[in-house]
């Protein structure tokens, strides 16, 4: 191999390309080693030599002979090729590179500007003033400022700049301003033609580059990491897919209509942090990397391995950043254009087949007609089964075929496509984590500016990509839990090969942000618990001395989920870890611990409300309609997204302290409810949202009681409401009121149903759990009845506050504990305090909690994220929006011979807080502070649990009112 005595090396490591980091005349003989080291030490030390006319003339390969250039540029990618470099030159770049830097440093802040430049820089400052001061001028500023802003001038609403334009003719055309909402919405982030130009031309100049085989074997597995890589790299490594299954011979692609087809689809994603051309590349690659370890071809045949590498790279084009949810909510043209239906995917789809009607461009050109129906319908099939919305029903349909999959049964196959799209679309967390973690942070970036977008809108704001709600660790837990993992495993126990390549690492990365959440939990509770001792500090006392009562600190929420079990166990996401921190935390080797469920694990972090809605969930309400496709199989019950028949179909329980926060933030709107849809009591029809629903809820449970005198169960309300129409009001919901064991016993039976979701699932076990309470209870009371019934101290004749002092002081018996640890803990939830086992209250100086791991470390702020009080006190759950409705406690006797006289019964006092609303922070203060009152103004609620049905009503399309559905 001849080579020139003289190499230029530039060199680079990862991303960074420092190419004037280390620049040497070496002698060939040295570069040529270095090169031949570099790319037999394994397929992530990328070596790219290109020419110097930036022709890639090879990577990781033999450099190759006789090439005609005198100069080279080897570029490194990787750490070892960088350490590789270093011990071959014998050179401590990093020194030197340090040196450089500092020189620079010194440079610019010692030396002086030369005068002209100072000069310069003084009269570019002016002018920059004048023209934006001087009102006649400063359009010339504005059309800048939007020109490197990416608004286009037609949104420019400054009054002056039309008539500017005009009179100065800029414009021949002026259009009309446009609202900043549809500007928003139009503003596709495109890539600037600079950029496509110049990616069009590197991939003309390497497209014929050979790929080594080190790198060849790389892309075959999840392993392989997009960021070291070029856009026109990834173009022919995209091309190098279709060349490793011969594709191109086999179905006649011609290898230039092919390099255009993959340009165009690079051309058409936009440039959004996620899902953007690397996104579609990362799911080709997955996509590629599976059907090589499972030999995808022999099992589903060379075409459909073309349809699904096609629609992978196809799946997301021309996706604006925002997603489904945000275009029904918004109204935006597409999902007008596509009624709702999967708007995106729609829309990928059609341009998709856009690209391909163009003959430069058509790879499937050369099919018969039948064929390319074939294929369109295949990667219709495949884009559109990529929306979230679709997800329980896919993988519904999937898990009933899969103990009978048939490869020769074409609807097998099918579903066994869309769910191959899917894992590929959803797979970066079975990416090692370094890989991984970029792209969760790309894609919390969209969802944050989505959220943010939806709340300057006034739209509804999507709860998983709330910035206010969700964290990286809780918005993974999650979605791996309750979306990714299910999907995969069902994958796995088909094509069980996939089971370490894929399934295991998504339970380690579940494990990993679990441990990240539960410490981020534990870590915000000990800034609480910093907060609420310091404030108590600073607030003078008005507890009697001997008050056993304190304000609490410790893991109220926690402690009483604990008592959870999990129904995540049910739907086979189990951890298999079997590490000792685990089992320390948990009690079990399980990865999320047997007692907590994953509804704790995703808690919203300040509210201390769950926040379990995943993005399927959201979807599922999002999208109404029922969508057709060819996944049905014909086994089993079908189900549709959105239909209200379909996998929303079932039975939801709230208990009362969160039927109550929800009346109370509104929240039973954004959960389906609308203020005017209220619920049947007998024969009144009341609207959730007033207080009154509250009272006739009592009242009518009270008259139950009375019937069924010697009950001992908790009573229960079941509201039939409809979750799924955000939209749709007056909806009648039916309330019966069965309350009895059986009851909670046939929900139970109700909840083996395979139509219910995870968060269903998670809301059932709230009912076993309390079902389990009641039943051990139930022994309990009839243990003590005979010493309650003697107890006449215990009866309460009158509710007034002498009544109530009474009824707390009752509390004693677990029974009335139990009701008023209900109540109490709907306000220490909101606050974060906790009622301890014994219902003494403790300041978290005494608590002794052995769940805070915290509990009497660092009494000062030290954690820098609490530089002030003040600041911590903001970052305190304190309630974030003061309701102004009523919040009134309900005094019910439930059990008459147990702590309630009938009377006191019969007159439901209804204790009112002083201002009818939440307390404020400086009530929660003061309450914090005498807790004993706030305690006596705090009722019991018997309201144990709603259960909550939804009605199976018909859609507005299915009574005809909305049209144009498929
Ligand atoms: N919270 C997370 N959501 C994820 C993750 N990976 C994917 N996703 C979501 O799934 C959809 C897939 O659809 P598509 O638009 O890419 O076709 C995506 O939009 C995300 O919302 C994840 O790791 N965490
Ligand atoms: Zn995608």
């Amino acid at each position: 191999m001849d080579l020139p005595t003289t190499v230029q090396v530039y060199f680079s490591v990862g991303q960074r390309h420092e190419a004037a980091l280390f620049r040497s005349d070496s002698p060939a003989e040295q570069i040529k080693d270095l090169f031949r080291s570099a790319s037999e030490a394994g397929p992530r030390d990328i070596l790219k030599l290109y020419n110097t006319s930036g022709q890639l003339l090879n990577i990781s390969g033999d450099l190759p002979p006789n090439t005609p250039d005198s100069r080279y540029s080897l570029q490194v990618v990787a750490a070892n090729g960088f350490a590789m470099l270093q011990e071959s030159t014998g050179n401590s770049l990093k020194a030197l590179e340090a040196r450089v830097s500092a020189i620079e440093r010194q440079l610019r802040s010692e030396l002086p500007l030369p005068p002209a430049v100072e000069e310069l820089q003084r009269q570019v400052e002016e002018f920059r003033e004048k023209l934006e001061t001087t009102e006649s001028l400063s359009w010339l500023a504005l059309s800048r400022f939007f020109k490197r802003s990416r608004f286009h001038a037609n949104i420019i609403r400054f009054s002056g700049f039309y008539s500017i334009c005009n009179i100065l003719g800029f414009y021949k055309q002026l259009p009309e301003p446009i609202s900043s909402e549809e500007c928003r919405r139009l503003q596709y982030r495109r890539k600037s033609d600079s950029v496509k130009k110049r990616v069009k031309q590197n991939f003309a100049n390497i497209c014929e580059a050979q790929v080594s085989d080190a790198i060849r074997q790389w892309l075959r597995t999840p392993t392989f990491d997009a960021r070291p890589w070029e856009d026109e790299e990834l173009l022919l490594l995209l091309q190098q897919m279709y060349l490793d299954y011969d594709l191109c011979s086999k179905f006649a692609i011609d290898i230039n209509t092919l390099r255009n087809f993959l340009y165009e689809a690079y051309k058409n994603y936009n440039d959004v942090p996620f899902h953007n051309f690397r996104h579609c590349f990362c799911v080709a690659q997955m996509m590629y990397a599976i059907s090589w370890s499972v030999d995808l071809p022999s099992k589903v045949g060379d075409l459909e391995v073309l349809i699904l590498l096609t629609s992978c790279i196809c799946h997301d084009l021309d996706h604006p950043g925002y997603n489904n949810i945000y275009q029904i909510n918004a109204k935006t043209e597409l999902a007008i254009r596509y009624n709702d239906i999967s708007p995106l995917e729609n829309h990928h789809c059609s341009v998709a087949f856009r690209i391909l009607e163009n003959e430069d461009c058509n790879i499937f050109k050369s099919f018969k007609s039948e064929d390319f129906k074939t294929v369109r319908e295949g990667i219709i099939r495949c884009i559109l089964a990529t929306d979230m919305a679709r997800h329980n029903e896919i993988l519904t349909n999937f898990r009933e075929i899969t103990p009978n999959f048939d490869y020769n049964d074409k609807a097998h196959v099918n579903l066994l496509c869309m769910v191959l799209i899917k894992v590929s679309d959803i797979s970066n967390e079975a990416r090692p984590m370094d890989v991984a973690e970029p792209w969760l942070d790309r894609l919390l970036q969209e969802f944050f500016k989505q959220s943010d977008a939806e709340k300057l809108e006034g739209l509804p704001v999507t709860p998983f990509m709330d910035r206010e709600k969700i964290t990286k660790p809780s918005s993974q837990c999650s979605f791996i839990g309750f979306v990714l993992l299910p999907l995969f495993e069902a994958l796995g126990d088909l094509l069980t090969e996939l089971q370490d390549l894929i399934v295991q690492p998504v339970r380690e990365a579940l494990e990993y942000y679990r441990r990240l959440n539960e410490a981020t939990r534990e870590e915000r509770l000990h800034r609480k618990s910093i907060v609420s001792e310091m404030t108590d500090q600073h607030t003078p006392s008005t507890q009697s001395p001997d008050s056993a009562v304190t304000v609490p600190k410790s893991l109220s929420n926690a402690s009483v989920k604990l008592k959870k079990s999990l129904s995540f166990q049910q739907n086979r996401s189990r951890s298999r870890s079997t590490d000792e921190d685990t089992e320390q935390s948990f009690g079990s080797g399980n990865m999320i611990g047997e007692e907590q469920s994953l509804e704790d694990v995703v808690e919203d972090p300040e509210s201390g409300e769950s926040e379990t809605a995943t993005e399927v969930e959201v979807s599922e309400k999002a999208l109404k309609f029922k969508i057709s496709t060819e996944s049905s199989v014909g086994t089993g019950r079908k189900s549709y997204p959105g239909s209200r028949k379909g996998s929303r179909e079932r039975v939801q329980h709230f208990n009362s302290s969160e039927l109550a926060r929800m009346i109370q933030k509104g929240k039973l709107r954004s959960a389906g409810f609308s203020f005017d849809q209220h619920c049947m009591i007998g024969n009144k029809k009341l609207s959730f949202d007033t207080p009154e629903f509250l009272d006739e809820y009592a009242l009518t449970l009270k008259k139950r009681l009375d019937d069924q005198s010697d009950s001992e169960e908790e009573k229960q309300c079941v509201v039939s409401k409809e979750t799924l129409n955000l939209n749709k009001r007056n909806s009648e919901h039916l309330v019966k009121i069965p309350s009895n064991l059986e009851e909670k016993r046939s929900i139970l039976k109700c909840s083996d149903n395979k139509s219910f979701t995870n968060a269903d699932k998670l809301r059932m076990n709230n009912v076993k759990s309390s079902l389990e309470d009641d039943e051990k209870l139930i022994v309990n009371n009839r243990k003590n009845s005979q010493s309650r019934v003697n107890n006449t101290s215990d009866s309460v004749n009158s509710i007034d506050k002498d009544e109530v002092r009474k009824v707390q002081a009752a509390a004693g018996s677990p029974r009335n504990s139990r009701s008023i640890f209900s109540r109490f803990r709907q306000f220490t939830d909101r606050f974060s305090l906790s009622v301890d086992k014994d219902s003494k209250v403790k300041h978290p100086k005494n608590n002794n909690s052995t769940r805070n791991p915290f509990p009497h470390k660092k009494k000062k702020l030290e954690t820098p994220c609490c530089r002030s009080l003040e600041e911590v006190g903001r970052a305190s759950t304190l309630p974030k929006t003061k309701s102004k409705k009523a919040w009134k406690f309900l005094v019910l006797g439930k059990e008459k011979d147990k702590w309630a006289s009938d009377a006191a019964v019969d007159k439901l006092a209804v204790v009112e807080t002083d201002n009818q609303s939440l307390p404020s922070t400086s009530q929660l203060q003061s309450n914090c502070a005498s807790p004993k009152t706030h305690l006596e103004k705090l009722e019991i609620v018997s309201l144990k649990e709603f259960k909550v049905e939804e009605t199976v009503e018909k859609t507005g399309v299915e009574k005809g009112e909305e049209g144009g559905v498929i």
